[in-house]
């Protein structure tokens, strides 16, 4: 059984916009995920909506507990701001239900190691690293204050971390590809939902 839908891929990839897509689809009925973050609320958030925000007493107590799924831990000029999956409650593979999650490929070998890999069905998102830098750049002259340095960093980054290797480790043997037409890629995911999640 994939009651979890785990979506993944390299920046720019276009994994936001398919799991937007995915996740509003009523007919998919796949149920999103609050992750945690110690980084503080900014205006405009409001807690529960983008993140559940927490202090760092609260993601050592999870941590005590063995509740978290997966952690993320950033060096910030503010200190170390901890981005985190716990488990809480929010997913219960007994209830019948579908999640839809988003991360990391790292995230997603934890997800795997917590729940079982029986349960989570990965899609993994690729786009060609021409097509992907261009729309990457794209998106980020639409910013006010674009950050193109942290740009090429991410596309280095993401070169490492999603490199061939990890992406076998990882057991990914399925791609989809999000180099045409968005609702082409959307609707081979659908397919593959429908054939492996809802079987
Ligand atoms: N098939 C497509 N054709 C054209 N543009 C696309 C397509 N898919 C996604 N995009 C655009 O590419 C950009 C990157 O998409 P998106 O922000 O969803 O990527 P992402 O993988 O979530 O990136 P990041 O990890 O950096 O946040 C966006 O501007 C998005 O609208």
């Amino acid at each position: 059984m994939n009651e979890i839908v785990f979506i993944m891929g390299k920046s720019a990839s276009g994994k936001d916009r398919i799991y937007r897509e995915l996740s509003e689809d009523k007919a998919l009925g796949l149920n999103k995920i609050t992750m945690y973050t110690t980084r503080p609320l900014r205006s405009g958030e409001a807690e529960g909506r983008e993140y559940h925000f927490v202090d760092d007493d609260t993601a050592k107590r999870l941590e005590n507990e063995n509740k978290i799924i997966e952690i993320r831990c950033y060096d910030t000029v503010f200190g170390v701001w901890k981005y985190f999956t716990a488990d809480d409650g929010q997913i219960d593979l007994a209830s019948g239900k579908r999640y839809i999650v988003i991360g990391t490929l790292e995230a997603y070998d934890k997800f795997c190691e917590y729940y079982g890999n029986e349960h989570i069905m990965p899609i993994y998102i690729e786009v060609d690293d021409g097509v992907r830098l261009i729309r990457a750049v794209k998106r980020e002259m639409e910013q006010e204050n674009p950050h193109y340095e942290e740009l090429c960093r991410r596309f280095l980054a993401d070169a490492k971390d999603f490199s061939e290797e990890n992406i076998r480790k990882s057991g990914i043997t399925r791609r989809f590809a999000n180099n045409g037409e968005f609702d082409d890629c959307v609707d081979e995911i659908r397919q593959a939902l429908k054939e492996l999640v809802y079987e």
